[in-house]
Formats: structure tokens, sequence, C-alpha cells
């Protein structure tokens, strides 16, 4: 059961806190990322999106969140369009993302961390109490006031992701959670997106390449895929279609991890 009052006046009250995307496009000058696509999440939903590197779903967030402008279309958070407002803004309806690399105070302790997340959530954070579950689970509860970048590797992405859960979502964007992960430590992801979408209520979606991951976790997936959805449905169905296991599957996970990695490196460096 979500722990705070979700109201809001504005929201029709079928829509409230669904994200739709509806015929969105975007383009960077003449690369055309998205041609026009559309998806629902409903609260308590868990979506996943998969496609080659390159198909845009690091860009799909991003348009979401705020960080860029869709180029043409809508997107609807709680029944209002939410297009082309800044992060803030759109931050401060609840909508909550996670990046690809760990984003922390580093020099700030881990309760500290915690503390600024609740403290300037949008939406108001969680209780305390909601987190420490969760930081015993991950076997930080000893580390509260440990300064964030003394941490493992995995531990500080564990904290990046806790960081966004302490935010109390409304809507959980997550960029390739498991990213740089052992696998015995990629069960901590399904502990928590699944912690948030009984205690927290909301809606994720989850941009991954781990599909074992992705079959655990998501009931539906689309696929991206030069500009438009390829797929979407049941993981059994849609894993199993040769036009995507073609677009997509052809490429080992391993493939896709280093790919995406040098790709961000690229970008880094520009
Ligand atoms: N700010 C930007 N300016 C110009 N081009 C961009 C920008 N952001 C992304 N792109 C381009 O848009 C396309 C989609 O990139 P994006 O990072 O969204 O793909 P992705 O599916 O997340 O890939 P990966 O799996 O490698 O992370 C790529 O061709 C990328 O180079």
């Amino acid at each position: 059961m979500p722990t705070s009052d979700r109201s809001r006046p504005g929201g029709g009250r079928q829509d409230r806190n669904v994200l739709a995307v509806c015929d969105m496009a975007k383009a960077f000058g003449g690369l055309k990322v998205f041609n026009g696509i559309s998806f629902r999440i409903e609260p308590g939903e868990v979506l996943g999106v998969i496609g080659p590197n390159g198909a845009g779903k690091t860009t799909l967030i991003n348009v979401i969140c705020g960080m860029l402008r869709p180029s043409s279309g809508t997107i609807q958070f709680d029944g209002g369009n939410i297009g082309g407002r800044s992060f803030h803004a759109v931050s401060r309806l609840g909508i909550v993302r996670s990046f690809q690399q760990t984003i922390t105070f580093r020099t700030a302790s881990v309760r500290e961390n915690l503390t600024r997340a609740i403290r300037f959530s949008g939406s108001g954070g969680v209780a305390w109490a909601q987190i420490g579950e969760l930081l015993d689970a991950f076997g930080l509860g000893p580390m509260l006031d440990e300064p964030s970048d003394s941490l493992p590797y995995g531990s500080q992405k564990i904290l990046g992701l806790l960081m966004a859960y302490a935010a109390n979502p409304k809507m959980l964007l997550l960029d390739e959670p498991a990213a740089g992960l052992e696998s015995r430590e990629r069960t901590r992801i399904d502990r928590l997106v699944l912690h948030a979408r009984e205690h927290l209520g909301c809606g994720i979606l989850i941009v991954e390449h781990d599909m074992d991951l992705i079959r655990r976790l998501c009931p539906r997936l689309i696929v991206l895929e030069a500009g438009g959805v390829l797929a979407q449905g049941a993981p059994e169905e849609v894993l199993a279609r040769s036009d995507v296991i073609q677009a997509y599957l052809g490429q080992s996970e391993d493939e896709a991890d280093r790919d995406a990695a040098t790709r961000r490196t690229a970008r880094a460096a520009h």
C-alpha cells in the first residue's frame, strides 16, 4: 500500500499517476531517434524497455524526465502534458530517474545521501523506516556513516538506486540498473523494484540489457528499434519473435554491455 497521500488535483481519475507517451518523436538534427512512439505505464506496473545499442533507450528516459524536449507528440502524466517541462518541474511531480553511472554526493555519508534524497524530493520522501529494511538487506546498514565514495562499486550503485527510492517516486525510471553489477548482486535490483512496487505503488520503467532480469521483473516489455516500437507484450512472446531476435538478441548481452560502455565513454569525451 502507498504510504503517502498520492492524490493530486488536476489529473483525471482514470489517469492518476499514469504515464502515457503518445506519438512521441525525437530528433537530434538530422538523426531521428523516434518517429512517433506510444505506450502507457499504470501505477504499480513494471515495464521493460530493450533494444539494440543506439535505439534510444536512454534518450527515452531523458525525454520523459525533462532533460530533453520531445520534437513532437505528448507525454502525459497524471492527466497533464509534461513534454518539454524542465527536469525540476518533472521531478516535482514525482517522476524520478536513476542514471547508468551512479551519481551520489561523493564525500557525504550514506546516511547524508539518503537524507538529502528524502529532503529534496519533489513528492515528499519516504520515511526512514521504509529504507531501513532495504539498507539491511543490501548490507548497507553498518556503512551508514561511511562516505559514499569509499563504498565498493556495487554498493555505490545500490545507494544510487536507493536514493531514487527514497525520493518516493510516483513513476520510477531506471537506466540499466544492473550494468556493472556482478550476477550475485543483481538480485538486489529485484528486491528494490518489488519493494518499490509494493510499498510505493509507483509505475516503474526499466531499461536493461540483462534479459534474465527483464524476464523476472517485467510482465510486459517493449522493444525499441529503428525509431519505433518493434514489438511489445509479455517477455516470453516478445523474446521468441524472429524479428526481435534478429534486431537485438542476435547480439549477446556481453556484446551489448560492451558496446554500451564504449558509447558512454565516447559521449563523455565530447
Ligand atoms: N544529446 C545528444 N545529442 C546528439 N545525439 C544524441 C544525444 N543523445 C543521444 N544521441 C544519439 O541518439 C541515439 C540514441 O542514443 P541512446 O543513448 O538513447 O541509445 P541507447 O539505446 O540508450 O544505447 P545504449 O544501449 O548504447 O545505452 C544514438 O545515436 C546517440 O548517439
